[in-house]
């Protein structure tokens, strides 16, 4: 990283920087990728502002649907879905997209189409927001395949289609983490100047961790294989056990499994025969991240990303994380399941 003898970098390789290095090295590209990028950059920017204003919201008795000078204030998830639509809409590269807020795919008007089709969960974590935990925002950007006019069956790719894909977590720092399929690379939002800088250049996640992470209070549901490979890792046949980590907040878990490696899981349940989490904008996008990382994700005895669509808000079971430990559960699949 270039430097200067004071230790502040002036390499500043901001995203937009990035992106069109990226694009230099395709001689066809269009550079609508980088101009949907930086639609996303802007709608994250924009959320990455309210929920830090959110936060303080209630010194000044805005946290309700009114504020003091009695307008509506709008919740922070219904926002942020609101900024992603409009900036995607209105930067001419988009045909369709799948929102986990709305529950039809959203078409663009044909004058402003473009080629690729956007699926995104626009504020994950929403049980965290009023406690002050991390929250984030993920997406996965696929082109259109269909001839004619957009429709369902674009949106209903199997995520090795995936063109590029990421979130952006709104932690103690704002970071966006993105793979346009050659890498994964972490970008820092400097607040100051308003830019995306990157921080974290070819992410790439520890083969074997130490921590496990999944919602135990549903421990007594899981399916055999779930309770044997946790049972493991608890009362290991040497070594020590894994320690335990859990925010609620699939971005935040996602975000520390990459960091410090080892394994986060939202299984099936006897409840929930397909788990919590949606295939589309919250299993897809992780599971090409963690790849491109040098990581795995499964449903337990499929790959996450093998997944034929067939509605878009289907969920799925996950395991993703450290190649190793994703492996390890895949055999307690195999060993115990049915
Ligand atoms: O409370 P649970 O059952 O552990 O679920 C937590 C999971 O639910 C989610 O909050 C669902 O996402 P949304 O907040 O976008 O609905 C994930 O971020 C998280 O991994
Ligand atoms: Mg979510
Ligand atoms: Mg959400």
């Amino acid at each position: 990283m270039a430097g200067t003898s004071s230790g502040i970098d002036t390499d500043c390789m901001t995203l937009t920087r990035y992106l069109l290095a990226e694009q230099r090295k395709h001689p066809h590209a269009t550079g609508d990728l980088t101009q949907l990028m930086t639609a996303i950059c802007t709608a994250c920017k924009a959320i990455s502002t309210a929920v830090r204003k959110a936060g303080i919201a209630k010194l000044y008795g805005m946290a309700g649907s009114t504020n003091v000078q009695g307008e509506d204030v709008k919740k922070l998830d219904v926002l942020s879905n609101d900024l992603f639509i409009n900036m995607l809409r209105s930067s001419y590269t988009t045909c369709l997209m799948v929102s986990e807020e709305n529950e039809k795919v959203i078409e663009v008007e044909s004058d402003k189409q473009g080629k690729y089709v956007v699926c995104f969960d626009p504020l994950d974590g929403s049980s965290n927001i009023d406690c002050l935990v991390s929250i984030g925002t993920i997406f996965a950007i696929y082109k259109k395949i269909s001839d004619g006019a957009a429709n369902i069956k674009d949106a209903l790719q199997p995520g090795r289609q995936i063109i590029a894909s990421g979130y952006c977590l709104y932690g103690s720092a704002t970071m966006l983490v993105l793979s346009v399929g050659n890498g994964v690379n972490g970008f820092m939002l400097d607040p100051s100047i308003g830019e995306f800088i990157l921080t974290e250049r070819n992410i790439r996640i520890k083969p074997k961790g130490k921590i496990y992470s999944l919602n135990e209070g549903y421990s007594a549901l899981w399916q055999e294989p779930v309770k044997k490979y946790i049972d493991s890792k608890k009362k290991p046949a040497s070594g020590k056990p894994y320690g335990a980590r859990y925010i609620g907040s699939m971005v935040a878990d996602v975000h520390r499994t990459l960091c410090y490696g080892g394994i986060f899981a939202y299984p099936a349940t006897t409840e929930t025969p397909n788990g919590k989490l949606r295939l589309l904008y919250e299993c897809n996008p992780m599971a090409f991240i963690m790849e491109q990382a040098g990581g795995l994700a499964t449903t337990g005895t499929g790959n996450i990303l093998d997944i034929q669509p067939e509605t878009i808000h289907q969920r799925s079971p996950i395991f993703l994380g450290s190649k190793e430990d994703v492996e390890d559960v895949i055999s307690c699949f195999k060993k115990y399941g049915n």
